[in-house]
């Protein structure tokens, strides 16, 4: 089902939880609602699954404008950060729970025959979450995991047109919520339903988000592609939530982006810098010269800080080529930046690159 938000605002007293924020999303989306911790994520969901209502706005499931019906009318499916499973339930029974709202809205003939309808959806949703074996157990006898994807399964039973999704993973462990990304991608994609969820962690949202809608302080920064943010963050803002990125104040003054208006605020990210010894890096006309300040060892890469002038930046460099030790003098190359200037945003090469001077060092 498609989803259509507009002008949505809401205020609680004094403060301005939510402002003016309008989206779209298409049938089938698997979209990441992030930002900051008190952003309006929560609060945007709760609207969505008519918990609360808003101050101003409209709210569209299909062609369906959705404001005044309640929670159960507009079919959706929730499910929470702490698994909220009836501990006195076993799977089975728990996810049958799911089912008794649907059984009062189907015909007659399908609730003559109920018993055999819930076990047949039942058994279905038991196969797809993968724990068949496991119906006769009750909550406490499953690991974190498990129950989450029976509360999955519950909420799935009535076929809902939407599901909601309020920090799902929260509560696991770095390993199993790495697990259920994946398994819940896998999921939406054979059952295409729309989803929503609202996610701190920016990795998790990148990893399985078709989109992701950004809020900070109730208004919505950008809506796109994880690669879209990553590359056309429109907004300094995303800049710096998606990925790392490091701020450089009068980038104009960097060999290649003499261009830059004196004025914009002006981003790179770590591997768009290149640091390195005047043996490594052939582009020398178009670095500067900086000093390292620190050199860390990350596994896979060094993590290099250096210092030009008084800008502090710092690059990855592969863990073949060796550390750096501090008081190294470095040339230091910008590839790309990007940069903002009133509503404006503009990604920028460096100039110079494809035009190198000879240098002798
Ligand atoms: N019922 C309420 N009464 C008063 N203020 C509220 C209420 N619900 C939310 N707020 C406030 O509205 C703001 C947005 O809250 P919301 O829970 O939507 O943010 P969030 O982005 O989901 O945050 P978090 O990531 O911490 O869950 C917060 O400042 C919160 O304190």
């Amino acid at each position: 089902m498609q989803i259509a938000v507009r002008q949505l605002s809401k205020r609680f007293g004094s403060f301005q939880a939510v402002d003016g924020v309008s989206f779209e999303i298409g049938e089938g989306k698997l979209v990441g609602l992030l930002g900051p911790s008190g952003g309006g994520k929560t609060t945007i969901l709760r609207m969505l699954a008519g918990l609360e209502e808003p101050d101003s706005g409209e709210l569209f499931f299909g062609d369906r404008k959705v404001n005044r019906l309640s929670p159960q009318e507009r079919e959706i499916g929730f499910v929470f950060q702490h698994y909220a499973l009836f501990q006195h339930m076993t799977v089975y029974e728990n996810i049958a729970f799911g089912l008794q709202t649907k059984m009062k809205q189907l015909p007659d003939a399908i609730r003559r025959n109920g018993k055999a309808y819930i076990d047949q959806r039942v058994n279905e949703l038991l196969a797809l979450i993968g724990l068949s074996d496991l119906a006769a157990r009750f909550p406490h006898q499953l690991s974190g995991g498990q129950k989450q994807r029976v509360a999955f399964a519950r909420a799935l039973a009535p076929e809902p047109k939407l599901l909601l999704l309020d920090e799902p993973f929260a509560a696991m462990d770095a390993k199993v919520r790495r697990e259920l990304r994946g398994w819940l991608r896998e999921m939406i994609d054979r059952l295409g339903i729309t989803t929503i969820f609202v996610t701190h962690d920016q990795e998790e949202a990148v990893e399985v988000a078709d989109e992701m809608l950004i809020l900070q302080q109730g208004r919505l920064e950008q809506q796109g592609s994880p690669v879209d943010m990553y590359t056309k963050p429109r907004t300094p803002f995303v800049a710096g939530f998606i990925g790392e990125s490091i701020r450089v104040e009068g980038l104009s003054r960097w060999k290649g982006f003499e261009e830059t208006p004196p004025d914009a605020e002006a981003f790179v990210r770590p591997e768009w810098i290149e640091i390195g010894t005047a043996k490594e890096v052939p582009l020398k006309s178009a670095a500067r010269l900086g000093v390292v300040e620190n050199c860390l060892f990350r596994g896979s890469q060094w993590l290099i800080e250096a210092k030009v002038d008084d800008t502090k930046l710092f690059a990855y460099r592969p863990v073949e080529l060796g550390p750096l030790q501090p008081n190294t003098a470095v040339f230091v190359l910008l590839h790309r930046a990007y940069a903002f200037r009133g509503q404006e945003s503009f990604p920028l090469e460096n100039t110079l690159k494809n035009d190198p001077q000879p240098v002798h060092i």
